[in-house]
């Protein structure tokens, strides 16, 4: 309150002042040799420039008024929410409102941070990256001697669930200093000045521990979002730059890192990544093969599992899973053992818990009639046999007509050897098969479905990343990433080229279908009689019918 009345005290200082040059110059254009009429005209002017300084002066206080009681609600709001989650027991949330603007980060002691760098499976090559940052943490003396500078800014770019905050924790962890954490979602906010002043204060309580420490913000696309040309977004540019001053503020003695961690690196401000901001950025990408193995140990560590779970089967059946997901895998298949009473977490258990991670729950109690049955039947026997029997596709493990989320079955592939790069031919192999669900119920049933819309959204962002990315198709070898410089002219013949692309594809699973007709049936038949075959069975149709 008392704040308040500070500062509308000092928003009419302005207008008070304004009057007073005003009637200063009057007065003194009244003894001068003016005339009347420019006496009059100066008169107008003044009082309505008078008029207009002092209803802007009331606007702004009364909007500060609302913002301050809009944020006091907000960080109520976010305590209670946050004092009712177990997982933030630990943490203690900063909310100063007498004396500054709300804040909503996470501050953690150093005795608080358990995670090490023995917890985070695979990325043995960011580890090593940031051995060096634990180093300097520890002891930060040895490279201020050396005149040695460690960035201060280090940025995460990678898919979701890839581990990039528990990294961070491990290095706050390993090093044994205070950890902040926020997310950069937090800081935006409708109301002029209240983002910057929570990047303000979070750098404040950083310069606290008067060591070490580690600031983590999460989601920095969120802030540091290219900024407004158009200027209509200026509280979220305020935010950005104030962002920027801090971290130009640092001092080469300072030892506060500001880790940060984005899925779009394409959508930061190009100002975040300059010399002495975030000059250090490294890529966490999904998990290897290897990587995927080592993360489902750690996993199964504190799990019962059955002595003959194969976790090497698992990492090759889950390729594109990132960490959290197989970290999810295990724990579904922990919750079936329960459900079901079984003492182990057994192979069959995972199976189920990967279809539930990558599909949603099993729908077992949804109906189909019997020519729905016979259609999905085909749908999926179509992509298995694409995708057994076109060079460059992928291997087929398991196909079921279970419906499962939104889709009426499907298959699960793996990768018959990782590969780092995507060939021509491997690409068109795969949008060949996504295809060739539609394909198959064409052929079959004269007839098609609305079962193939996410083959067919999956198929068209293939072909668009074939032309625009890669540069590969007749278009030639162009980047046209963004489609947002497209002319209109560029951008029709980009949709012509997909349109054919997946033309020729189509007919190619057609033919294909077509020419191993009886193995196509042999698989629809098999799931219409089983509902899920696994991959031994399919080779052995896959053996008799090709
Ligand atoms: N390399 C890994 N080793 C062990 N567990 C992992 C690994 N990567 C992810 N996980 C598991 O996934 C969970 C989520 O990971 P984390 O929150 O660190 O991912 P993230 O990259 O920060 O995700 P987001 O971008 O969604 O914030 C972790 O708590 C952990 O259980
Ligand atoms: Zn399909």
């Amino acid at each position: 309150m008392k704040k308040k009345k500070e500062s509308m005290k000092k928003n009419s200082i302005i207008p008070f002042l304004y009057g007073l040059v005003f009637i200063a110059i009057y007065i003194y254009l009244r003894y001068t040799a003016v005339t009347d009429g420019v006496l009059i005209a100066f008169l107008l002017v003044g009082l309505i420039s008078l008029a207009i300084i002092t209803y802007n002066q009331l606007r702004t206080n009364e909007m500060a008024h609302r913002n301050e009681i809009l944020t006091n609600e907000a960080v109520q709001l976010t305590q209670t929410a946050m004092h009712s989650h177990p997982s933030n027991r630990n943490a203690s949330m900063k909310s100063d409102t007498e004396n500054s603007t709300p804040t909503l980060f996470k501050v953690y002691s150093p005795d608080n941070m358990k995670t090490r760098m023995s917890d985070v499976a695979g990325c043995s090559e960011v580890k090593e990256d940031l051995m060096e940052v634990i180093d300097f943490l520890k002891n930060p003396q040895k490279y201020n001697e050396m005149g040695a500078h460690i960035p201060h800014g280090i940025l995460f770019m990678g898919p979701p669930g890839t581990g990039k905050t528990m990294l961070a924790r491990a290095v706050a962890g390993e090093a044994n200093v205070k950890y902040i954490y926020c997310s950069g979602s937090e800081f935006v906010e409708k109301f002029s000045g209240v983002g910057a002043a929570r990047v303000r204060e979070l750098f404040e309580e950083a310069k606290k521990a008067q060591g070490p420490c580690i600031i983590f913000i999460d989601e920095i696309d969120a802030i540091g979002g290219a900024r407004n040309l158009s200027g209509n977004d200026a509280e979220k540019d305020k935010t950005l730059n104030q962002l920027l001053v801090e971290m130009d503020g640092f001092e080469k003695s300072n030892d506060i890192i500001v880790i940060a961690a984005t899925n779009r690196k394409d959508m930061l401000d190009e100002a975040l990544l300059r010399p002495g901001r975030f000059d250090r950025q490294i890529l966490v990408g999904l998990p290897t093969k290897e990587e995927r193995l080592e993360i489902l140990k750690v996993h199964s560590k504190n799990k019962k599992v059955s002595l003959d779970l194969d976790l090497e089967s698992i990492s090759r059946k889950t390729p594109g899973f990132s960490g959290a997901q197989l970290a999810a895998v295990l724990n579904e298949s922990a919750l079936f053992a329960v459900r079901e009473n079984k003492p182990f977490i057994t192979n069959d258990f995972v199976d189920e818990a990967i279809d539930r991670v990558l599909m949603g729950p099993s729908k077992k109690n949804r109906k189909y009639i019997d020519i729905e049955r016979n259609i999905v039947a085909y749908h999926e026997a179509g992509h298995a046999v694409v995708g057994l029997t076109l060079e460059n596709a992928m291997q087929v493990e398991k196909i079921t007509i279970i419906p499962r989320g939104d889709a009426g079955g499907y298959n699960l592939f793996s990768e018959k050897e990782e590969r780092f790069l995507n060939t021509k031919n491997s690409i068109l192999a795969e949008i060949t098969g996504l295809l060739a669900g539609r394909a198959a119920e064409d052929l079959m049933f004269n007839d098609i479905t609305n079962g193939a819309t996410s083959d067919l959204k999956q198929a068209t962002n293939l072909a668009r990343r074939y032309i625009c990315q890669y540069g590969m198709s007749q278009l030639g070898l162009v980047q046209m990433d963004d489609v947002r410089n497209l002319s209109p002219r560029t951008s029709e013949k980009v949709d012509i080229e997909i349109k054919s692309i997946l033309d020729e594809c189509y007919l190619k699973s057609k033919d294909l279908l077509t020419m191993h007709k009886n193995l196509l049936d042999a698989i629809a038949l098999e799931l219409l009689d089983k509902e899920t075959i696994d991959s031994t069975q399919i080779q052995k149709l896959a053996c008799q019918y090709c």
